[in-house]
């Protein structure tokens, strides 16, 4: 694939462009990068680790193995189709595009792809000028195919989704477009049947404890077994999370165990959450009313978060089929009563009392 430096770019490479990764999987933790990419420095010491930690590489990116190898077959046969990657946030769809376009162009890939993402003008404009631009120019200077990606695309308009369908196809020649999104329901029909589909489903906790692992011996984090979990626990398949929670806490605290990691995410520690549900279900109500709302004060927590931490903890307890439907159906209510803008005193109240009612209905 040639390689036109002199191309004036539209797509100006961001100031991330070039991190200094620390690792390669398959080509040594630590090593200067063989790409020509700046070797570690102050630089990558202030990027956030998610820029810092980017996979390099298509074998840098965990999980998705038979999406990277059907990419790699469609690289290798030259037959690359218009993508669509979709799936939920910090699951690796840009990752996986930008290391495909460093395999297909190089280390200089920057030059040849089109980056679009929310932040920039997604009206109509954007779709007919910047793309058309782009595009056309690109066709002026090199061989072969160009990419556009357009992350964040279900935020766009309709009717620049609309203009896209007759960009894509008037391109289809030399510019393969790659959309990224989280709900694919919200890209219109005619441009989902014009790309390959491939979702990127939450990691396996297995595959961000690896990757966390090796970010914890590269930054020599004190991470203990108990905090791990929570880490894990917190970040639900979702690899940005979970490096933003640890580079947060490796910046709070010396050693980040269970306590640190709730912290510093401003989530309800388990073990609050357990003291203030058993004392819903045994202590007496105005009691438990009165203890709850201490707690909920020194602790600075919000129904909200209870409600979140309550659902995940009668997972835990043994409870009559009947108890747990009324209990889960009381928490859901009330959920939605308070996303609605309900008062928060009197839906803890209103909980408290259908608690109580579970805990009777399972003494029947
Ligand atoms: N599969 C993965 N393998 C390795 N690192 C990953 C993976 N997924 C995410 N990451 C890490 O999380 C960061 C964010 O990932 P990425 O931007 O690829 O997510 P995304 O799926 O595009 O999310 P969004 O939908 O929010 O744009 C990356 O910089 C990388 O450090």
């Amino acid at each position: 694939m040639d390689s036109d430096s002199d191309v004036p770019m539209d797509g100006a490479p961001s100031p991330i462009a070039a991190p200094a990764p620390l690792f390669s999987s398959g080509k040594g933790k630590g090593k200067a990068p063989a790409d020509g990419l700046d070797p570690p420095s102050a630089l990558s010491d202030n990027l956030p680790w998610v820029e810092k930690y980017r996979p390099v590489s298509l074998d840098d990116v965990v999980a998705h193995k038979d999406i990277i190898s059907t990419i790699e077959k469609f690289i290798d046969l030259n037959r690359l189709p218009h993508l669509l990657f979709y799936g939920p946030p910090g699951t690796g769809k840009t990752s996986t595009i930008l290391a495909m376009a460093r395999r297909i162009y190089g280390p200089e890939y920057r030059k040849q792809i089109l980056e679009l993402n929310a932040s920039d003008d997604r009206g109509i404009d954007v779709v007919r000028e910047q793309i058309k631009n782009f595009a056309e120019m690109r066709t002026l200077y090199s061989k072969g195919f160009k990419l556009i990606i357009l992350d964040e695309a279900d935020m766009m308009t309709q009717a620049a989704q609309s203009a896209l369908r007759r960009v894509i196809e008037q391109y289809t020649r030399n510019v393969r477009f790659c959309i990224i999104c989280n709900y694919v329901n919200k890209i219109i029909p005619a441009i989902q049947s014009r790309c390959t589909r491939f979702r990127f489903s939450p990691l396996p906790q297995k595959e961000v404890e690896k990757r966390v692992m090796q970010v914890v011996e590269a930054e020599h984090c004190n991470l203990t077994e108990d905090g791990k979990q929570a880490l894990l626990k917190l970040s639900k398949g979702d690899m940005r999370r979970a490096l933003n929670i640890l580079q947060a806490c490796h910046a709070a605290y010396e050693r980040i165990d269970e306590t640190a990691i709730y912290n510093c995410t401003g989530n309800p520690h388990p073990s609050d959450i357990e003291a203030i549900v058993s004392s819903m279900m045994n202590d007496e109500f105005s009691t438990s009313y009165q203890k709850v709302s201490r707690m909920k004060t020194e602790k600075g927590l919000a129904l909200q978060d209870l409600i979140a931490g309550a659902y995940e903890y009668l997972d835990s307890l043994e409870l009559p089929p009947q108890t747990r439907v009324y209990l889960l159906d009381h928490l859901a209510t009330t959920e939605h009563r308070l996303s609605t803008g309900g008062n928060e005193k009197v839906q803890l109240t209103a909980l408290l009392g259908a608690i109580k009612n579970g805990v009777e209905l399972a003494a029947h």
